[in-house]
């Protein structure tokens, strides 16, 4: 097997599906790390100093999911940004008789609280600007349109943190449209993990990127009210899964990690669990894990998994063992 193009093919079933539509496999290819590794013949091989500053971005992704994973899925989005910005210069020429306006590619990146999305979104952006003509590439988290905590606290949403009602939805949607429309600036508010809220004051300039990265929980959701949706902006999406008790131990282990580092400083929004035992840590977080973020998987991101173009299943070691590809256009 070595072409991306592969007609559909039913996926064997497989337990830690969850209920899926009828015939929607259907939609997608299916194939294990091996099978995917061989596809193209873009394998991404990085010389020992390459990796080393790949490190600083996006530690602790392995050399070999770089090189088995990433260089395929690298070489799937050239093809579809390729693809997309030589109709958009044959519709402008040959249609509307007038030069192309520059908009960005924009790629959703999906997935639960501690799967790894912002370490993959991070690894992404590296290496398609590295590997892509120099496009250049921003990354945008989705956590800069949560409401303020005094917002989220008024509204009695603080045990709601990354569900749809914590957003500012419309203002995700705004950016995205604006961003599509070819604006040449554009301002986003930033969100601090060790402050646990937006900070004031503080913005993150976007302008005109060849590509735009949009990670977040919410990223596949639609609203029922709205007229659009952060999706209907984008051009190619990826939905990075695992098993739900995989990612519980991963959220732990990184709650254990910050318990010791940074929420020793008084900045910190969880300064006061800086002296917990580590069985306390644990705790907590299997409290935090139980009552907002495993809610917030099951209702609400999981049930948009066959959204993606591409979902990615990581082992329990965060291994990306098996690759879905929804076919078409
Ligand atoms: N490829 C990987 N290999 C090993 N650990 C990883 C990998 N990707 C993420 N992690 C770890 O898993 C945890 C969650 O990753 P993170 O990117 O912060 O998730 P998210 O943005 O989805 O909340 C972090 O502790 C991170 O270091
Ligand atoms: C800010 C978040 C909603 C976003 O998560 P991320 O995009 O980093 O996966 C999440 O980190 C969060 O704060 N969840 C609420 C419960 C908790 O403290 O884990």
């Amino acid at each position: 097997m070595n072409d991306l193009t592969l007609g559909p093919q039913p996926a064997p079933p497989r337990s830690h599906r969850h209920s899926a539509p009828a015939g929607q496999d259907g939609l997608y290819s299916t194939f294990s790390r091996e099978e995917w590794s061989q596809l193209g013949k873009d394998r991404i091989s990085l010389s020992p100093e390459e990796l080393e500053a790949l490190r600083s971005t996006a530690e602790p992704a392995s050399p070999t999911d770089i090189e088995e994973i990433f260089g395929p899925l690298c070489r799937l989005i050239r093809l579809h940004v390729e693809a997309s910005h030589s109709l958009s210069a044959r519709i402008a020429g040959s249609l509307l008789r007038k030069a192309a306006a520059p908009k960005p590619y924009i790629i959703g990146i999906a997935g639960s609280v501690a799967v790894g999305k912002s370490t993959f979104a991070r690894l992404l952006q590296a290496l398609l600007a590295r590997h892509s003509n120099a496009w250049r590439v921003d990354l945008v988290a989705t956590d800069g349109f949560l409401f303020p905590t005094a917002t989220l606290e008024a509204r009695g949403l603080m045990k709601r943190k990354g569900f749809p009602e914590s957003y500012d939805l419309r203002g995700m949607v705004r950016f995205l449209s604006e961003m599509k429309a070819g604006a040449s600036e554009l301002e986003i508010p930033v969100y601090s993990h060790e402050a646990y809220d937006v900070v004031p004051g503080s913005f993150q300039k976007i302008r005109q990127p060849d590509i735009l990265i949009f990670e977040g929980l919410n990223v596949l959701q639609t609203a029922r009210d709205a007229r659009s949706t952060a999706s209907d902006f984008f051009d190619f999406s990826v939905y990075l899964d695992a098993e739900p008790s995989d990612i519980a131990r991963w959220y732990k282990d990184r709650f254990l990690l910050l318990q010791r580092s940074v929420f020793q400083r008084p900045t910190s929004y969880f300064h006061h669990y800086k002296d917990l035992s580590p069985k306390e840590a644990a705790r907590v977080a299997a409290e935090i894990w139980q009552s907002i973020n495993l809610p917030n998987l099951t209702r609400n991101i999981l049930p948009t998994r066959d959204r993606a173009r591409v979902i990615l299943h990581k082992d329990a070691a965060h291994r990306i063992v098996e690759v879905r590809l929804r076919q078409g256009p």
